[in-house]
C-alpha cells in the first residue's frame, strides 16, 4: 500500500502501542499478547518512536532498536514498524490522524501501560486523543493507582468500559477505554538501561 507502512483492510482491529523500547523487553511482549486476547484485536503495531517528546534523553539509534524489537517480539499478528519517523511524527494525536487518514475504516486502539495513563494529561491534545481513539489500558506494577486517579480516568470517568467488557473496545465509539486486568510484568527499560546492558545516550532527543 505504501512503502514501510504496514497492510490493513477497512474492520481490521488494529492496536498501537507507542514506545521508546529503549531497549524493549518481556513486558512489552506480555502488554502485546494480553492486549490482543483482552482487547480482542487482529493485529497489534508497535510504533516504535523516534523519541519521546517529554523524554529529555534521547533514545538509542532508530535502527537499533528496531532491530532489538523483532528480535524480542515474534507473532504473526505482531507488527514492528517506525511508522512514526516515516510520518515525520512524535506527538501520538499527529500520529493518529495521520494514520486514520491512511487506513479509513481500519479500528485503531491506542495502546500504554498504567504508568503512562498516570501522566497522559501532560501528552499534547491528550483529550483529543481520548475523544478520537479507543484506549486500552495495561496493568503496570506500583501505577494503578496513580493512574485509577489521574486526570484522563477521572475526566472520562463514564467513557471506562466494564471489567468483562474489553472485549468490545475496538467496536466502541470514542470516547471509550479499558483496563486489562491479570497478571502484570514488571520489566522495564529503565532498569536494563541502570545495569548496562544496552547502549546510552546523553543528549536530547534529535
Ligand atoms: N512491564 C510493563 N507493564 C506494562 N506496561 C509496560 C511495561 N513496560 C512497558 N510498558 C508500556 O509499554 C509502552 C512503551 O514503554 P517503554 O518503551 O517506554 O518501556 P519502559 O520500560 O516504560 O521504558 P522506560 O523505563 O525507559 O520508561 C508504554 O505504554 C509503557 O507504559
Ligand atoms: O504526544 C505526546 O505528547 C506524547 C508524550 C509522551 C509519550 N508519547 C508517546 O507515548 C508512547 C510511550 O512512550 P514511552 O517513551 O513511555 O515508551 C510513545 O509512542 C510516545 O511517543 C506521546
Amino acid at each position: 500500500m505504501f512503502q514501510g507502512f504496514p497492510r490493513a483492510v477497512p474492520g481490521l482491529r488494529v492496536g498501537l502501542l507507542g514506545g521508546s523500547f529503549d531497549p524493549p523487553h518481556p513486558g512489552h511482549v506480555h502488554i502485546t499478547r494480553q492486549a490482543l486476547a483482552r482487547f480482542r484485536l487482529d493485529r497489534v503495531w508497535w510504533l516504535v518512536s523516534p523519541g519521546n517528546p517529554l523524554k529529555a534523553r534521547g533514545p538509542a539509534d532508530l535502527a537499533l532498536r528496531m532491530e532489538a524489537c523483532r528480535a524480542v517480539m515474534r507473532h504473526p499478528r505482531v507488527e514492528i514498524t517506525d511508522i512514526e519517523a516515516r510520518l515525520g511524527a512524535r506527538y501520538t494525536a499527529r500520529t493518529l490522524r495521520s494514520l486514520r487518514a491512511r487506513y479509513p475504516g481500519v479500528r485503531f486502539v491506542w495502546l500504554m501501560g498504567a504508568d503512562n495513563l498516570a501522566a497522559f494529561h501532560r501528552w499534547d491534545r491528550w483529550a483529543e486523543i481520548a475523544r478520537t481513539t479507543p484506549i486500552g489500558v495495561l496493568g503496570r506494577p506500583g501505577a494503578q493507582l496513580r493512574a485509577g486517579l489521574s486526570p484522563m480516568a477521572r475526566r472520562f470517568a463514564s467513557a471506562r468500559l466494564p471489567a468483562g467488557s474489553e472485549g468490545a473496545l475496538a467496536l466502541r465509539q470514542a470516547p471509550a477505554w479499558a483496563m486489562a486486568g491479570g497478571a502484570m510484568s514488571d520489566h522495564s527499560s529503565t532498569r536494563i538501561r541502570a545495569a548496562g546492558r544496552w547502549p546510552t545516550r546523553g543528549g536530547p532527543a534529535d
